[in-house]
């Protein structure tokens, strides 16, 4: 397995200033990691950061500070337009509403096609065509879909065509910015599915963000609980769901709509013992870390769960 990770985000930092004497720290000071074919999922409510975070990655904004390594290569500096399309290509987005972003006046052929125009990468109309088949097959669809307009599709079949417009590509990283959010949860599921069969077939990474957490449990390796720009809390998804430290975090939880009886149960009868967890305090930090489990303490809250 190739230990390098695919995006590491160190100390990230992304303010607007938005009047001469407010500047809104959308972002700030995160860091976390994802390794080739894995998932971080990316959680919190509205207006914690997510779509920010995101939208540094990928390059929309410059950052405030901190480093973005993509690749084994900081791409956190200045750029020049040839840089940034070469980025876009190795890193794509699947947005929430995929009718906003998928041109109604095209057909699908042509809009799942537009990464192949812009860089040029088919040596005639057929291989276009055949690597569009290609795609319309990955994710479901068939090849007679090629031929229709998005307002032809439904919700579910919308997204599996921003789907194919992002694979195209190859893209190492997938960064799926509340691709499940619009639509029903037995359609949400099969998104889900669909793209970990993908992952499993290419080895692409994602950063899946979501704003609630019964989805990104099915999808994600890692999870980072994002909140006022901070990650209070990141961990295996076991540890997220088995053993939520940070407040937030279990409010989080607790605001899954379909609560599994049994964690419930298990949650309620918990009280969080810091003696017996092995739990230390990382020096220097406001981090409470048991392995790859860091959470995020006020000295209050660290008062507390020391006790
Ligand atoms: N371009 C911008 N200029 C000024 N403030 C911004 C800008 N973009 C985001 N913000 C602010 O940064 C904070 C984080 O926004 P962001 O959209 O990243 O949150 P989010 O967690 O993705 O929420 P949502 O799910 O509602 O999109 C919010 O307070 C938002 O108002």
């Amino acid at each position: 397995m190739n230990e390098q990770p695919i995006l590491e985000v160190k100390n990230l930092k992304q303010y607007f200033k938005v009047s001469r004497r407010f500047t809104v720290k959308a972002v700030d000071g995160i860091s976390f990691k994802i390794m080739p074919g894995q998932t971080y999922g990316l959680v919190g409510e509205s207006g914690s950061g997510k779509s920010t975070t995101g939208r540094s990655i990928i390059r929309l904004y410059k950052p405030t500070e901190g480093e973005i390594i993509f690749n084994g290569k900081n791409i956190s500096g200045n750029m020049s337009k040839d840089e940034l399309k070469l980025l876009r290509t190795k890193m794509q987005m699947i947005f929430q509403d995929p009718m906003a972003c998928l041109n109604p006046r095209r057909k699908v052929m042509d809009i799942i096609a537009e990464g192949l125009d812009i860089h040029h990468e088919y040596e005639n109309e057929q291989d276009r065509e055949k690597k569009v088949y290609e795609m319309l097959e990955l994710v479901g669809l068939s090849k007679e879909h090629a031929h229709r307009y998005p307002h032809q599709f439904s919700g579910g079949q919308r997204q599996r065509i921003g789907i194919a417009r992002a694979f195209i590509m190859h893209p190492q990283l997938i960064i799926a910015d509340e691709a499940i959010s619009a639509l029903d949860v037995s359609i949400q599921a099969q998104v889900v599915n669909l793209m970990k069969k993908i992952q499993k077939k290419t080895n692409t990474a994602y950063l899946f963000i979501a704003h609630d957490l019964s989805m990104v449990k099915y999808i994600s390796d890692h999870i980072g609980v994002l909140h006022l720009g901070h990650l209070v809390e990141t961990g295996t998804t076991e540890e997220i769901f088995n053993n939520p430290i940070h407040p937030y975090t279990k409010s989080l939880l607790s605001a899954i709509p379909e609560p599994n009886p049994r964690v419930e149960k298990h949650r309620k009868s918990q009280t969080y013992d810091y003696e017996s967890s092995g739990i230390n305090y990382l020096e220097g930090t406001k981090h409470l870390v048991d392995g790859t489990h860091y959470v995020l303490a006020t000295d209050e809250e660290f008062a507390q769960w020391t006790r």
